[in-house]
């Protein structure tokens, strides 16, 4: 089996932000008796700002993007020197690998980054993943290793995601504030009911609390692969999880149907700069007859977007169907809406959003 398995920054730091030993030589001699059984694994870490944050004595995390970048350049190292320690028992090799959404965006680097890991995992090293904190900018980060482990998972073609949190799983609400609240042991499809209960934020040192594990389980479950929400803490959870014990956290289930990757970027990482709304033609020729968006269909636009943006498309009432990535500019779509391709004959374009380039989301 090939699997990833994240760890979120509440299980690698401790309450201090201190990186926590135990519970990383747990998870790690786990993750070498897999390797030793014949399994491909990839770690995807957290826990770069909160460790960083520690070692340069903040009590608290300040808000400014420059020191957090600054303090995500100290703890990856120490991320990464922590795991290399513990593997050096197992003798198994670590390698840092620090991702960047343009490495799943464009498809050269794609395939890159698709090698190496291959080839890393073919060498029996343990790769070490986590976002490159340390030089991003806001705009262009993805700040949740939850669906940067998702993105791995799809680049792999893995067989089962796990993603490793403070909790046991996700419950009907949040148990930190709601001690009755009940484990939900499997999700068939991650839909908008199941990200509201999902929606509180997560811990102080965490990012995107478990509505980010569910939309990473959802990425997942698109590109064919199972998930699993699971406590890091519960004892031998990576191998019996591997091995498929039942009753044992939250399992999202795969769809049966894999989206490429490139879609998969279209539908969850790739941020929206606008909205088309369309009638209900065009919304039958993209969901039945798998045609493209056409001027035609178009009947109003919402924001200001380049040609290559990604926008969603809805219905007149608001029913965000469809995303994808347009072919002109905003004000171009705005002046041919309702026109039939053939009176736009001579035109430099006659699609708004090609069927490549468009995903439903139901
Ligand atoms: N419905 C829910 N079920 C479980 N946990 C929830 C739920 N809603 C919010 N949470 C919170 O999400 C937190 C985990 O998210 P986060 O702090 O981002 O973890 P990590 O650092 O492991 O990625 C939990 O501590 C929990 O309080
Ligand atoms: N890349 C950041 C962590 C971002 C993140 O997703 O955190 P978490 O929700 O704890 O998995 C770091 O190493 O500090």
């Amino acid at each position: 089996m090939r699997v990833v398995i994240k760890v979120g920054s509440s299980s690698v730091t401790d309450s201090k932000g201190v990186i926590d030993q135990g519970t990383l030589l747990e998870l790690i001699k786990q993750m070498a008796a897999l390797m030793s059984k014949g399994h491909e694994v990839v770690l995807v870490s957290s826990g770069a700002i909160s460790a960083g944050l520690k070692s340069l004595g903040f009590r608290e995390r300040p808000s400014d993007q420059v020191t957090l970048r600054a303090a995500a350049a100290v703890g990856q190292g120490q991320l990464i020197a922590t795991y290399r320690e513990i593997l050096a028992k197992y003798q198994v090799e670590a390698a840092q690998l620090l991702m960047i959404p343009g490495d799943f965006a464009d498809r050269s680097q794609y395939l890159h980054a698709r090698e190496t890991l291959s080839k890393l995992l073919e060498l029996g090293v343990l790769p070490v993943i986590n976002e490159n904190d340390a030089l991003s900018n806001e705009q262009l980060r993805y700040g949740d290793n939850d669906k940067v482990a998702a993105l791995v998972a799809n680049l792999i073609a893995a067989d089962h995601l796990v993603l490793l949190t403070d909790q046991s799983g996700l419950y009907s609400a949040d148990p930190r504030h709601y001690e009755e609240a009940s484990l939900i042991e499997e999700v068939e499809e991650v839909n908008a009911e199941l990200l509201e209960i999902a929606g509180a934020a997560g811990t102080e040192r965490g990012s995107g609390g478990m509505a980010s594990k569910l939309l990473a389980a959802k990425m997942a479950s698109w590109s064919g692969v199972m998930s699993t929400i699971a406590s890091a803490k519960e004892p031998e959870v990576v191998l019996r999880v591997v091995e498929g014990e039942e009753f044992l956290g939250t399992k999202v289930l795969a769809r049966p149907r894999r989206l490429s990757a490139r879609k998969l970027w279209i539908a969850f990482a790739c941020p929206t700069s606008g909205e088309i709304l369309v009638d209900k033609g065009a919304k039958e020729a993209l969901m039945v007859n798998g045609g493209s968006l056409l001027p035609a269909g178009v009947v109003a636009v919402k924001g200001t977007f380049e040609s290559g943006s990604a926008v969603s498309v809805t219905t007149e009432d608001g029913d965000c169907f469809a995303k994808g990535i347009v072919q002109m500019p905003s004000e171009d779509v705005l002046a041919l809406r309702g026109v039939r391709s053939k009176d736009l004959t001579g035109r430099p374009y006659l699609e708004v959003i090609h069927r490549d380039d468009l995903v439903l989301l139901l």
